[in-house]
Formats: C-alpha cells, structure tokens, sequence
C-alpha cells in the first residue's frame, strides 16, 4: 500500500521573542553545533559561556527588536509574534500547501529553536507520510547549514522504532528557474525607485574561510550563482560582484566584506548601491538588520548617497512555483 507523501521546508531559525532570555536559548543551541564552530569544545565552550553568551543575546536581541515585525503580511494565518524567518518560512509553508492541495503534506521546521524538525517529522508521520522530502531552504550548499539540517533530521529520528522514507535535497544554486527568480525580483524592486543602481553588491552570509579551505563547496557555490545572474541579466562584473556579509569571530572569513566593500564603494565612484542577498530564501536578521538598516548607514555614512536592499525571495508567486516544480522534480519524483 503506498503511504501519504511529506514535504518539510527547513530554514535555520530564530529565537522564540526578541528578549536576551529567548536569544541566549537560541544562540546556546545554534553556536553548540560542531557544523557551525568547529573548534575543540575545549577551546569554545569556555569562551561560548563565560564570554558569547553573557554578552552576545542583549546584543542580538535588541537587533531582533527592531525588525520583529518585518516585514509586514496583510493576509497569512501565521502570527506576527513569530521572528521574520520563522513567519515567512510558515508563509511559505502554506503557500506550498495549497499549492499541493491533498497530494502532498507539507510542514517546516526550524534548525534550531521552533518549530522543531522532531515536532515536524512528528507531525507528518501522525498524517501518515511513511515517504519524506526534506527542502533546506538554503540555495547554496554549506556544511553550516545544509549538512547540520541532515544532522538534525538523523538526531530528530534516532529514538525512533519505524522510519519514514527520507530524500534530502542538497542545493539548487544553479536552477535556470531561481536565477530567473532573482532576476525578476531585482528589475521589479528597482521599479519602484526614481533613481538608478550604478552597482549591485551580491551579499552571501560568510563562512570562516578555514572551512572552504577543508573542502567546504559553498564559496564556489555563490560565485556561480552570481555569474549566472550576471548572464541571466545581461550585465559586467564590475556593475554585479559578490561579497560576504554576517563576520563572527576573530578568524578570517570569506572575502571580499560586505561592510568593508560599502565603506570603500563611495571612493571609487559608486554612490548609489542596490544589495542583493541570493542565499537567503526568505528575509531575517542578517537581511533586515545587518544589511537594509546597518550596512545602509554605513554606505551613507561613507559618502553614498542611495542605497537599496533588495527584498528576498520571500512568498513571491515565482520562488513559491519554483519550489513546487523543485520539490516534484527532485525530491518527489516517482512518488507523486
Ligand atoms: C558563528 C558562526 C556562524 C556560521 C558559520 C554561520 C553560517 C551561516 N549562517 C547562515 C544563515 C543565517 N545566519 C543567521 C544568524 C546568525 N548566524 C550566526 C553565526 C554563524 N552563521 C549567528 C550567531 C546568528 C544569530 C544572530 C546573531 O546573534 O548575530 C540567520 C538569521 C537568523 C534569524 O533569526 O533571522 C541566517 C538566515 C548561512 C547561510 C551560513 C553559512 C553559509
Ligand atoms: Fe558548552
Ligand atoms: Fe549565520
């Protein structure tokens, strides 16, 4: 008898309110992952509790504060009170869900904090689904992120005595349709400005540089995603480049720097910025905070004198259809 089919998006996840108690429970579960700092737990856990955790959740909180309720839906069932991720990966969720109609239970799940990937895969296995697609919502493969979400599922189903049939997607950087997606999303974000970009800045969250050196493919990833875009748009290296933003830590990470970049950007001539961000699926602190409040400041403060952050992905009909066709095509195949 074949079994009900289960679709689990995956982002990595937020704290549960914008308190330092909330995001000291977050950053405490998110900064133990040895995917995420590989250092000897010798070295990190003295510095993680007696420095990072005393002072790094008043910190991050007060940056969640600021955009907790960005940006703003009109018309979802998923609560405000949510963080931005959490509430736009549920979005997407249902978005998916309808889209699927009966064929298909889809449920998402947070890498860290909630909802859990053990409360989702409990929830598809009570609905029946004895066959699982698992969807990161990453674009680009990280072992920070795509492989510590194939952690998590292993960790969430140990205790199990009966499994479901599991597929696990690892990237879709390449895919001719979220190319597309991006391409479409940046003509019609700029649309809505009077004035035009001279340059657009291709942010990426960073990665200790130590990691791509141990074979990590994901700096190879995004600078393929951003030479594809630059096809798909027709445009030079010098008007879209790639940089890496989210620095944590004394260590080097990837370069160039995004904040480093915009600081110097005005110097050479270009005052007026668009960033995108192609390796967030959905907008969060790293989009909204870092890069359209600080990183905008930072260009301005620096000579700039427009700036423009590009919104993600999002709930945009175009990335809801692409990840439908992504899902059938290579994670669904054969089931549907
Ligand atoms: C300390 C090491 C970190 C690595 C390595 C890292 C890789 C990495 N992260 C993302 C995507 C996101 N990260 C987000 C937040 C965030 N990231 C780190 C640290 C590392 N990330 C921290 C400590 C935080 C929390 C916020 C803070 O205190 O600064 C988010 C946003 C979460 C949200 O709630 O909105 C995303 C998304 C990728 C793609 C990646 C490697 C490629
Ligand atoms: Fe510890
Ligand atoms: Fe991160």
């Amino acid at each position: 008898m074949s079994s009900k089919i289960g679709l689990l998006l995956v982002n990595l996840g937020s704290p549960d309110a914008p308190t330092p108690a909330a995001t000291r429970r977050y950053l405490a579960e998110f900064l133990h992952d040895r995917r995420v700092i590989d250092t000897s737990r010798w070295i990190w856990c003295p510095i993680l509790h007696g420095i990072i955790l005393r002072t790094r959740p008043a910190k991050s909180a007060k940056a969640y504060e600021k955009v907790w309720n960005e940006p703003e839906f009109s018309n979802q069932a998923v609560p405000v009170k949510l963080a931005p991720l959490v509430r736009i990966t549920g979005a997407q969720a249902q978005a998916l869900q309808e889209a699927f109609g009966e064929d298909v239970q889809v449920e998402y799940a947070m890498r860290y904090g909630n909802p859990s990937i053990e409360a989702a895969l409990d929830a598809l296995m009570e609905k029946g689904c004895m066959r699982v697609g698992v969807l990161p919502l990453y674009p680009q493969f990280a072992g920070a992120t795509t492989a510590s979400v194939f952690d998590g599922i292993s960790k969430a189903i140990k205790a199990r005595m009966d499994l479901p049939e599991i597929r696990f997607l690892r990237h879709y950087y390449d895919e001719p349709q979220y190319i597309k997606a991006l391409s479409d999303s940046l003509t019609d974000h700029f649309a809505t400005l009077d004035w035009k970009p001279e340059a657009i800045m291709a942010s990426y969250h960073g990665l200790p540089q130590s990691y791509v050196d141990k074979g990590d493919p994901y700096q190879a990833e995004c600078l393929r995603t951003t030479e594809l875009l630059r096809q798909e748009m027709n445009v030079s290296e010098d008007y879209l480049f790639t940089t890496f933003q989210s620095r944590f830590g004394p260590k080097a990470w990837l370069q160039p720097y995004t904040d480093k970049t915009l600081e110097q950007m005005p110097k050479k001539g270009v005052k007026k910025i668009a960033v995108v961000m192609p390796g967030f699926s959905a907008d969060c602190l790293e989009t909204l905070e870092e890069i359209k409040l600080e990183a905008s400041e930072t260009f301005l403060a620096n000579g700039g004198e427009k700036f423009t952050a590009v919104p993600c992905l999002n709930t945009r009909p175009d990335h809801l259809n692409f990840l439908k066709a992504l899902s059938e095509q290579r994670l669904l195949n054969g089931w549907l």
